[in-house]
């Protein structure tokens, strides 16, 4: 990471990715048993080992095309400021209820405070109470953050710091709002869900159902993740900035499997003019809604029910070419290479991809669709030159990530596109 401060800038999934925000996965995925792993909202444990081997592949390919912020090292840069440590450590013991160990987390140094914030902190049992309840964290670890996708996101100019449905990830967007804030990294402006939702506990938000399609056009899922609530509050916040029409269109999402849980792992852009799609719930008649909002000056000016997601963007002027996740042959394939995020691709340029090596039938797909299927490995070694290629996909290996339940989509929170 090089020191000069960014501006945001996020108006497209696809533009050339310039900077990018990731964190390494480290002992905080394995801080988990089989009984407690549900809450940890994981359907597997992980092998660490493994997962980093392939987390280098995706990291390898991206510090090649772009600039990549770990968060770790941008948390621990925040906590070396005393004034912005003790407001970080404050917020933490009133919203987790552990007031009683404050005062040892301030005297912690930032690096190793840093690391229990996000690997966990095990309880101190000196009552029987506490013994007990069989809790072992005081602070739980923070088994999913390295989804970064999902406690912010960058819209235009701005981070927006997200309101997760579950507790367990509450404290990634605490950490996510005091490094914007900070103003340490990067100019932007701040809106944080959390502070604008007065307490309401159906406001949830969640990155991973959030796709900005064009500066003027947001898609967002609503589902387990994202309430009504909370898009309510995006439309609003989303349309007091700038002035003209603004569109927002919102796609419902099943509550189960939990593989549905954003919008991300039933579509994603792989080009200007192509995307990902898993087609029973994209291109099927369904139970689930498609919305569309027009919102001018400021105010939602209509709100209607639309044809599916394809449709509302063409209307648009966005004229999508679906590919289709696992392939048109078989539903089978099409749900399994789902399951294991096969419709989640993060673009690192239009038309250039990266995606898991495990779908196979996705990969077929793709590559019927004109996309050269080249592995992450010799892109590092630079066996490709990315910018000889038109259509791309870059494959990582995935054996233990999609254990977490996502992509890289998900594992990769876009700072500025071109
Ligand atoms: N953008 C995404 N699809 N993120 C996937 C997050 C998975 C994570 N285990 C969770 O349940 O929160």
């Amino acid at each position: 990471m090089t020191e000069s401060k960014i501006t945001l800038n996020v108006q497209s999934e696809v533009g050339k990715l310039e900077a990018v925000l990731l964190h390494y996965p480290g002992p905080e995925v394995e801080n988990m048993t089989p009984r407690n792993a549900e809450r940890a909202l994981y359907s597997d444990i992980l092998n660490l080992s493994i997962a980093q081997k392939e987390y280098d592949q995706l990291h390898g390919v991206l510090s090649k095309t772009s600039r990549v912020y770990e968060v770790s090292d941008l948390l621990t840069k925040v906590l070396e400021n005393d004034i912005l440590k003790e407001q970080l450590i404050q917020k933490i013991g009133e919203m987790e209820q552990v007031p009683g160990y404050i005062d040892y987390l301030m005297k912690l140094s930032p690096r190793n405070l840093s690391k229990i914030l996000i690997e966990g902190l095990p309880i101190n049992i000196n009552t029987l109470t506490d013994y007990l309840r069989e809790e072992y964290y005081a602070l739980k670890p923070l088994y999913n953050f390295y989804f970064t996708r999902d406690a912010s996101v960058v819209i235009g100019n701005n981070a927006m710091v997200c309101k997760m449905a579950n507790s367990v990830r509450m404290r990634e967007s605490l950490i996510m709002n005091a490094i914007f804030k900070s103003r340490l990294f990067f100019d932007s402006n701040l809106f944080n869900i959390y502070d604008i939702s007065d307490n309401n506990p159906s406001v949830k938000v969640e990155g991973g159902d959030i796709l900005v399609i064009r500066d003027d056009i947001l898609l967002i899922g609503n589902g387990s993740r994202t309430s009504s609530q909370g898009i309510d509050l995006i439309v609003e916040e989303f349309c007091k900035t700038g002035s003209g029409k603004k569109h927002v269109i919102v796609q419902q999402l099943p509550e189960s499997p939990e593989s549905f849980i954003h919008l991300d792992m039933v579509f994603t852009m792989l080009d200007t003019n192509t995307a990902m799609v898993y087609k029973p719930l994209i291109m099927n008649s369904s139970p689930y809604q498609t919305v569309y909002m027009q919102i001018e000056d400021g105010k939602v000016v209509k709100i209607s029910s639309s044809g599916g997601i394809l449709n509302s963007l063409r209307k648009l002027g966005v004229d999508l070419e679906p590919v289709v996740c696992g392939g048109k042959a078989d539903e089978w394939d099409q749900e399994r290479e789902q399951w294991h995020s096969g419709a989640n691709f993060l673009a690192i340029a239009p038309g250039k991809v990266i995606s898991y090596a495990r779908n196979i039938h996705t990969l077929e797909e793709l590559s019927k669709n004109g996309f050269e299927i080249v592995t992450a490995q010799d892109v590092i070694n630079e066996k490709y030159n990315l910018d000889t290629l038109s259509k791309c996909v870059i494959t990582i290996e995935g054996s233990e990530l999609p254990r977490g339940g996502g992509g890289p989509r998900c594992m990769t929170m876009p700072l500025r596109r071109s």
